[in-house]
């Protein structure tokens, strides 16, 4: 098929090199040229595992990226990538969505019939009240319109596009006269390559606005189970038992699952904070105050602070060098949007310490955004003469961490991700063990 991709960031790149992998002529458009022409060279504009393979085999063949939207008249299919960030208030801002739609508008005007898909994560609703009616104003009306959220995760994007646990599709279902069936029937086709070679994908046929809030429902409750394992952690930690002991054991219970159990000093990233934030904006400007939700932000605010006083009990930091391993919002990305490493950063510096950050990645970004911290090259480094250091980010070589400790002013650590293995001479403390 002749599909489109609009918006080529983390979604976008990476769906459009899977679709053209699975044998599809693919088009993606995106307003910036820099990130075009690396396309267009066979290089990734992002660092996914398996993505600048994929990108490097198609680009000049079946993947092709542009600035120009008249290139989608040709497609079949476009999905909407689009980024769809937090309002002042948490609401999502749905301006991007809007402009980019009215773009495709104007490229599809004239067209007898074109199957637009929103990809992007976006509150129940907005596929019918504000993409339809961009388009219209962009000069279409003849869309067939579908929501297909996307689940990915950052880190094993290429991965878990392919072999995804459940693929969703959502279309305009009711009334007599709809385009639901029409919109299933691209979407089958689009998905039938990777379905082919993912038997066990279960097929989730629904209707547009149940598909946009699948994705938060999703979203929502892993954030929430994290909160809530953190919260037990918490709880764990006041009675002196090993939090990690006791998710184990529960997790035999296949009710609950192993996964997404992991406490500590809580989730970040550029879609947990915001999508728990917009649905909840979107439920309460509804009349209704989703309390599990609020709460799971409340939770997840307030472990940086706990690491932190954990960190009290053993030294006084104000005018110390206090160490922070990992920037990152989790290991595996350079990616530092929502990290719990600035609260930590933070409330350290309210009490007057003197902070030095290692982080294998993400370092360069964050001293864009915090150049009044101070950057190490190593964890070594960053160890050398601390009379503390906190663990933010569960990185794999902070695991072989050992003799790095011996440099400490004083050999405190406090762990917020149960990465560094305790050892005699090191005072080491758990957030949640
Ligand atoms: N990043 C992730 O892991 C996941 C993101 N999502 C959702 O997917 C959507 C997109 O997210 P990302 O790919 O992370 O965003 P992103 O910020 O990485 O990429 C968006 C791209 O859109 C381009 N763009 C902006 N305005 C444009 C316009 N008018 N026309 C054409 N291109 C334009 C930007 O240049 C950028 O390359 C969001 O709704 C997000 O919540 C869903 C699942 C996973
Ligand atoms: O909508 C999105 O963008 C994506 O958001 C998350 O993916 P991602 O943000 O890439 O990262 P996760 O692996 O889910 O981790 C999120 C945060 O939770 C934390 N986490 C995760 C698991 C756990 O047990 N404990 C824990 O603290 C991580 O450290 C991290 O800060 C979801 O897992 C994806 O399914 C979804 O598509």
């Amino acid at each position: 098929m002749r599909v489109s991709i609009v918006g080529s960031g983390y979604v976008g790149t990476t769906i459009a090199a899977c679709f053209a992998e699975l044998g599809h002529e693919v088009v993606n458009v995106d307003v910036d040229e820099d990130l075009v022409a690396t396309i267009n060279d066979g290089e990734a504009p992002i660092h996914e595992p398996g993505l600048e393979e994929r990108i490097a085999a198609h680009a000049g063949g079946r993947l092709r990226a542009t600035t120009d939207y008249d290139e989608v008249r040709e497609t079949d299919v476009t999905f909407l990538a689009l980024p769809t960030p937090s309002r002042e208030d948490g609401s999502i801002d749905t301006s991007i969505m809007e402009s980019g739609s009215e773009s495709l508008g104007e490229a599809l005007a004239g067209k007898d019939d074109h199957t637009v898909v929103v990809k992007s994560t976006v509150v129940p609703g907005t596929t019918e009240d504000v993409v339809e009616p961009a388009l219209e104003r962009g000069g279409f009306d003849g869309a067939t319109l579908a929501m297909n959220p996307e689940f990915l995760r950052m880190g094993s994007a290429v991965e878990d596009f392919l072999d995804p646990d459940k693929v969703v599709f959502g279309a305009r279902t009711e009334g007599d006269d709809t385009d639901g069936e029409a919109a299933y029937e691209v979407l089958r086709e689009v998905y039938a390559p990777l379905l082919d070679e993912a038997p066990d994908a279960a097929v989730v046929e629904t209707g547009l606005r149940e598909a946009e809030m699948i994705k938060y429902a999703n979203n929502a409750f892993l954030a929430s189970k994290v909160s809530l394992v953190n919260d037990l952690g918490n709880v764990c930690k006041e009675f002196g038992v090993d939090a990690y002991e006791v998710a184990d054991a529960i997790a035999h219970d296949d009710r609950i699952s192993g996964r997404f159990l992991r406490s500590g000093v809580g989730w970040g990233g550029s879609c947990f904070p915001k999508d728990v934030a917009a649905i909840t904006a979107a439920a309460k400007a509804e009349g209704y105050d989703p309390a599990m939700l609020e709460a799971a932000v409340e939770v997840n605010d307030g472990q940086p602070e706990r690491l932190l006083s954990l960190l009290d009990d053993h030294v006084d930091v104000s005018g110390e060098r206090v160490a922070v391993l990992g920037l990152s919002f989790k290991p595996g990305t350079d990616d530092i949007r929502g990290t719990r490493a600035i609260p930590v950063i933070d409330g350290l510096q309210e009490r007057g310490a003197d902070v030095v950050a290692y982080d294998p990645v993400a370092a360069e970004k964050m001293a864009e955004k915090r150049p009044d911290v101070a950057y190490a090259d190593s964890a070594r480094d960053a160890l050398d003469g601390a009379s503390g250091a906190v663990v933010v980010t569960d990185w794999d070589e902070f695991a072989a961490l050992d003799d790095e400790f011996e440099a400490m002013a004083e050999r405190v650590v406090v762990d917020g991700r149960r990465i560094v293995e305790p050892r005699d001479g090191l005072t080491y403390e758990g957030l949640t063990w």
